[in-house]
């Protein structure tokens, strides 16, 4: 049996906490078939960290994710803590600890299941068998950049201020892993910018180019700016093989790309650190591409493939088990075929099930495919 490896589980808010038992339960099959040992540990983030503690990201959190080998967040935020100051808000909480491991390349695949491309309301062929890897920068951008926040002129005109910064290294470092990805995909990368207007993107297009010419000669890179990308993935999305892009820009191509596969509740990510120089060691955080989704949270109605497939994302960048995350990943695509769907992804003439059902489903056809 391979070594144990430790995973923290952070359910966090909404339809986290619903999603995640269905993960656990799909782990707890890998164990019961002998194909992996895990160590778990659960910890708080975001409201529910609030809650017990005062603040979105208590100091244990960090701790006990800096000794994981990997760490699988469900979703943080909710009405219920929309009118705290900004700064303990839940979603500060998550910010927060992507930023302090380091956590700088956030993947985004967007893979359609071939029964999902059947259902899509966009047209069948623009949608089967796409699989386009948008790789968002995740601890820059107008999300960190200084100065910020908001403050009262003296003549009382308020004033919102936040910054788009990148630095050199901080572009290097994403393009490479965008490339890198490409090498072992159809060597293409689009970078996203918004040059034409962004001196920041203009410093990020240049980098771009003077990485992919220097370091990879290989790749075939062509630029475009954010307006027309949103518009294309929607129109053509097989034109893109990676796409590489600055936080907030990645941020809303991806919720975009999510539509592609059918539901936001279809999309997973990793969020990944370099390795350490001395240890090798590289954080990771597995996250569902949506949020807590309060609007359906509680009632068993939430799709939980999007974490199911984020913890295969784990399997394979973080252990390695590739059979075991095709193993899940083929069990999805059966339950599909056969028509089972939460209500996000349902069809006409579909079998309609809830949270846990879509967990039993998958149970079954994991059973199903070992045994065969
Ligand atoms: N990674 C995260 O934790 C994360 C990501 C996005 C938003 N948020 C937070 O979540 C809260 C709600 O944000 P929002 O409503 O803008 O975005 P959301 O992603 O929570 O929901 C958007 C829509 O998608 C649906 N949806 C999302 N996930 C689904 C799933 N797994 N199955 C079925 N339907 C699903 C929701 O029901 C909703 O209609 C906010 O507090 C926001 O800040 C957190
Ligand atoms: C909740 C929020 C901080 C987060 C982000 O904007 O990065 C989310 O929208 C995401 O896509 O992971
Ligand atoms: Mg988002």
């Amino acid at each position: 049996m391979a070594d144990t490896k430790k995973v923290l589980v952070l359910p966090g808010d909404g339809i986290g906490p619903e999603v995640m038992p269905q993960v656990v339960r799909v782990m707890q099959w890998l164990e019961k078939a002998g194909k992996a040992k895990f160590e778990l540990t659960e910890g708080l983030i975001g409201g529910a960290a609030i809650d017990a503690t005062g603040g979105p990201l208590p100091v244990d959190t960090l701790e006990k994710a800096k000794a994981a080998d990997a760490v699988l967040l469900g979703a943080v935020g909710g009405p219920k803590w929309d009118d705290l100051p900004f700064d303990i808000k839940p979603e500060r909480g998550l910010l927060g600890i992507r930023k302090e491991l380091g956590l700088f390349a956030n993947l985004r695949p967007a893979v359609v299941f071939d029964a999902l491309a059947e259902a899509s309301t966009l047209k069948l062929e623009v949608v089967k068998g796409l699989d386009i890897m948008i790789v968002r920068e995740l601890t820059g951008g107008i999300y960190f950049g200084q100065p910020r926040g908001i403050e009262t002129l003296p003549d009382g005109t308020r004033k919102g201020v936040n910054s788009l910064v990148y630095t050199t290294p901080e572009i290097t470092r994403i393009g490479r892993v965008a490339m890198d990805l490409a090498m072992k995909r159809g060597k293409r990368v689009c970078s996203v910018d918004k040059a034409n207007v962004l001196e920041c993107t203009v410093l990020w297009r240049e980098e771009m180019i003077k990485l992919q010419k220097e370091e990879y000669p290989e790749i075939e890179l062509s630029h475009m700016y954010v307006d027309n990308a949103s518009m294309q993935l929607v129109r053509n999305p097989k034109q893109f093989d990676v796409v590489v892009t600055t936080n907030m820009f990645g941020d809303i191509l991806s919720d975009c790309a999510a539509m592609l596969t059918g539901s936001l509740g279809m999309l997973p990510s990793a969020s990944l650190g370099a390795a350490d120089a001395t240890t090798g060691k590289r954080y990771a955080l597995y996250e569902p591409v949506h949020g807590s989704a309060p609007d359906i949270a509680g009632q068993n109605l939430a799709n939980p493939l999007a974490t199911i497939l984020s913890f295969t994302m784990m399997l394979r960048y973080s252990f390695d088990m590739m059979a075991e995350a095709d193993l899940i990943e083929q069990a999805i695509q059966v339950v599909l075929n056969k028509g089972i769907r939460t209500g996000d992804i349902m069809q006409p003439g579909a079998t309609r099930v809830g949270t846990k059902e879509m967990g039993d489903a998958l149970l079954a056809e994991m059973d199903a495919l070992a045994a065969a």
